[in-house]
């Protein structure tokens, strides 16, 4: 933990503190100053190598002013890193209504959510402070990713931290499907002894389906192999089969050739029912269905009349189109109209959304978006962000004391850079990058011999021009 913040010398008689009132519109009235003593667990050098000399910290603010908000229950490692910067971290085990999200968001310069927390244009619009968003998981749907890339919020996820333990979680029950493993459990449950072998499979020789051939696809696809599956794939890329896997060019086709299906495609408007009632019947009779991506992409009333019908021998489900936003009682006909002819159902699997919930995905994912979070507020590296172009600079260094960095976020529109390079061009410019992605362009400079003095006027030039979305000034 950091102690006591340094504040920078002010050899002008300018006050540190009046300065932090405008260096970033972003972090509010925060006092100008440094935490020498934070240590920042992991390397900083963007470009992976060891650094030059020492690397220099940079922040243009006490970091136990920076106000991070963790809701549903980030795990600890992330919490950990977080606290080690010094910033104030509030941490919630659940996520919270929108009302409540609203109140909190106000004051975050930090939010770290998961799946459950809707960071809508109507909710981040009050996120006055607000810079950057860490999911704590894959899915990055359940935020407005346009909206926060153009109000200069960066928001940073876990590509395939729990792939892994979704891909385990597949081959679970595709045998526990084949077996009808939970019918007989609840069975057992209720005192009932019943030793049936009529619709019980082996699943070797059996053949797979996956649609969605990413970073859980393809983990499965090389389990499922092991098992003595022949393993088939549906994409809207063109991908190199893991094993003997191959690709089939349409959907129907890999519905027409499955025994399992299993889905891992993101919440996108095009997989919105992508199962239906249509691709049902296209399904081999018998044949199961698994669904762990998003509640959006499978029809869930054609799936409980396919399953009463007896076309398919069973489903597995871990997501739904309403997830409620904490444990308890809550999975019935007031969430999804549905739940109870989905309950009655034979040879159902239902799971919480569990696919990720491992020990090893979580601590894992706590530390590769704490670590973003920690670069991005800090240093304003922007690899692995979702929603901004991808920028990095090497490292500033204890050798050059008097550089800062500037961050300036603008709209992507022609003449910016010379009208930047007009501000910065009264200090030398030691490195620059600048990239696009779509409306919003991303530009991080390191300008040497910058006297304290000089720094209010600079973000303020900046902070003038109006293609800004947002400046930030580090050093
Ligand atoms: N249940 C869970 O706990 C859990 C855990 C992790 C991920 N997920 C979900 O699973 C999804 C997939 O995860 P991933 O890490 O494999 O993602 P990924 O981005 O690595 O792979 C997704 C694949 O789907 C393909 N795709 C996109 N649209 C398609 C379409 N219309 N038809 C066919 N293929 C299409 C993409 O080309 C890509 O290859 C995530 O987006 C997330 O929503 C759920
Ligand atoms: O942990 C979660 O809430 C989400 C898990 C999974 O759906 C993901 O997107 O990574």
């Amino acid at each position: 933990m950091p102690t006591a913040a340094r504040d920078i010398p002010s050899p002008n008689g300018f006050h540190p503190g009046d300065l932090a009132r405008t260096v970033s519109s972003s972090f509010g009235t925060l006092d100008l100053s440094t935490s020498p003593t934070a240590t920042f667990h992991s390397p900083n050098n963007s470009f992976g190598g060891p650094p030059r000399t020492s690397a220099k910290q940079l922040k243009p603010f006490a970091t136990s002013d920076i106000k991070v908000l963790l809701l549903e229950n980030v795990n600890q490692t992330g919490q950990t890193i977080l606290k080690g910067q010094g910033y104030q971290v509030e941490a919630h085990k659940s996520s919270l209504p929108e009302d409540q999200l609203i109140e909190k968001i106000r004051d975050a310069h930090v939010i770290g959510i998961r799946s459950k927390t809707k960071l809508t244009a109507n909710v981040l619009k009050h996120a006055k402070n607000l810079i950057v968003v860490g999911c704590f998981c894959i899915g990055t749907n359940q935020v407005d990713l346009k909206f926060a890339a153009e109000n200069g919020i960066a928001v940073f996820n876990s590509p395939f931290s729990n792939s892994r333990s979704v891909a385990e979680l597949m081959i679970g029950e595709i045998i526990c499907l084949a077996r009808q493993i939970g019918d007989r459990s609840n069975e057992m449950h209720q005192g009932s002894w019943s030793k049936v072998s009529n619709g019980c499979w082996e699943v070797r020789g059996k053949t797979l389906g996956i649609v969605g051939y990413g970073h859980v696809g393809s983990q499965l696809s090389v389990l499922a192999e092991a098992m003595g599956m022949k393993v088939i794939y549906y994409d809207v890329v063109n991908l190199m089969g893991m094993g003997t896997a191959g690709q089939v060019p349409t959907l129907e086709a890999l519905l027409n050739g499955a025994d399992f299906v299993t889905l891992h495609v993101p919440e996108l408007p095009e997989t919105k029912d992508l199962i239906g009632e249509k691709q049902i019947s296209q399904m081999r009779n018998g044949a199961y269905l698994l669904n762990a991506s998003r509640g959006s992409v499978v029809d869930i009333p054609a799936l409980i009349k396919a399953l009463q019908a007896g076309k398919l021998g069973g489903a597995a489900l871990d997501v739904y189109p309403n997830e409620p936003g904490a444990n308890g009682p809550t999975f019935n006909a007031e969430l999804n109209d549905f739940t109870e002819d989905l309950r009655k159902c034979k040879n159902i699997l239902l799971t919480p959304h569990i696919g990720g919930s491992t020990e090893e995905a979580q601590s894992a994912i706590g530390v590769e978006v704490a670590d973003a979070l920690v670069k991005y507020v800090n240093y304003g590296t922007t690899i692995g962000a979702v929603n901004m172009p991808e920028v990095s600079l090497r490292n500033l260094t204890q050798d050059e004391p008097n550089h800062v960095r500037v961050v300036y976020i603008h709209k992507n529109v022609p003449g910016v850079l010379r009208k930047v390079n007009e501000v910065l061009g009264d200090h030398n410019v030691d490195k620059q990058m600048t990239d696009s992605r779509g409306e919003v362009a991303y530009l991080m400079a390191d300008i040497s011999n910058v006297n304290t003095s000089e720094i209010k006027n600079l973000y303020q030039n900046l902070e003038d021009l109006g293609s800004r979305i947002r400046t930030r000034v580090l050093y």
